[in-house]
């Protein structure tokens, strides 16, 4: 019944849009209110409140995974009431990023837009992993925003230094972060925020799904297929295909991953094996032993601005188009 109501009503709610709520009779005498939140969605309910989040422009994504996870994409949740809800726990979100050799041209541009769209009104403490903490340019930080550099070694491959950040996350959060923060989410810095990102990407253990593979069959996922690697996965297995530049959750579970991908990629390293992608190769394995109790859509990690797809209504966080050859120090 409300279904129906709705369907046929949704056309005047769209219309209605700049009004706050829009009122509906149905036959058997029942009240709908629907409100509009934002262009897409609008939630509804009766007059006991209990409203339900509705969009009918989402149905065509999966928004829970096989063992119950929800799976956030734009109308799966209302930025105002989540914002309220977790506004009570004072929380302090750890944020790392890598920006070594000549990423650091990335870091204003992460770190402005970060200031614009991610966890807006919440305390975020950014790390900043750098060779080169000179380099690292003035940004204005809001209230209660942070930002921490530290000088890391680099290396001469680039795949050593995306690899490296699993053993300095591992050692952050065991030796600082256990009084300093309640989350952690782990970043690319060749990236840039354009939308919301907030406490609705906050969970015990939060992997993304990846920009490319997304809609891809399981065996066009990119594991690592050598059962040599530790990283293996055999074809036929596997959820979904994560992205290795954003993942995320509370610091103990970010601990055992972080630990646990250091302890396989030394072991690789040993037995003289590097995983095809590197980290990411791991964190795909982790993520299939260890099920991610909340996935992010790639409307979390875009693959390129420019770029669009029938799914993402909204792009909140995505990769800067670079120029591989001349950005990393080897091919
Ligand atoms: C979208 C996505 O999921 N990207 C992943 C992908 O390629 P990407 O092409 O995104 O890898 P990338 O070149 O951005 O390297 C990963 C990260 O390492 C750091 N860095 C790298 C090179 C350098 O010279 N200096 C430096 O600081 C920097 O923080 C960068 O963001 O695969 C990598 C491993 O194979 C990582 O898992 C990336 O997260
Ligand atoms: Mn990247």
């Amino acid at each position: 019944m409300f279904f129906s109501v709705l369907k046929t009503q949704w056309q005047n709610a769209k219309e209605n849009a700049k009004k706050a709520f829009c009122l509906f009779g149905t036959k058997d005498g029942f009240t709908i209110v629907v409100q509009v939140v934002g262009l897409l969605n609008c939630r509804f309910g009766t007059e006991n409140k209990s409203w339900l989040i509705f969009n009918p422009t989402i149905l065509n994504v999966a928004s829970v995974t096989p063992w119950s996870a929800p799976i956030i994409w734009e109308g799966t949740f209302d930025p105002i009431l989540i914002d309220s809800i977790y506004k009570q726990q004072n929380l302090t979100i750890a944020t790392t990023v890598f920006a070594l050799g000549k990423y650091t041209r990335f870091v204003k541009d992460f770190l402005e837009s970060a200031e614009q769209h991610y966890f807006v009104g919440f305390r975020v403490h950014y790390y900043l992993f750098t060779d080169q903490p000179e380099s690292v340019p003035e940004v204005k930080m809001g209230e209660n925003r942070s930002l921490t550099v530290r000088k890391v070694q680099s290396f001469k491959r680039w795949q050593d230094i995306s690899m490296s950040r699993m053993e300095q996350l591992e050692k952050l959060i065991e030796n600082e972060l256990a009084s300093e923060a309640d989350y952690i989410f782990c970043l690319d810095i060749d990236t840039k925020f354009y939308g919301r990102w907030g406490v609705e990407s906050l969970g015990r253990l939060v992997g993304v799904i990846h920009p490319w593979l997304f809609d891809a069959p399981r065996n066009r996922f990119t594991y690592e297929r050598r059962p040599e690697s530790q990283a293996y996965i055999p074809a036929g297995e596997g959820d979904y295909y994560y992205a290795g530049a954003a993942f995320g959750g509370s610091l103990e579970d970010v601990h055992h991953l972080t630990k646990t991908c250091r302890e396989k990629l030394h072991i690789d390293a040993a037995n003289s094996i590097e995983a095809v992608w590197q980290e990411e190769s791991h964190l795909n394995k982790y993520f299939l032993l260890n099920k991610p109790s909340k996935l992010l859509s790639p409307e979390y990690m875009w693959r390129d601005i420019n770029e669009s797809a029938a799914q993402i209504k909204v792009i909140r966080f995505s990769n800067v188009a670079k120029n591989y050859a001349e950005v990393r120090p080897n091919p």
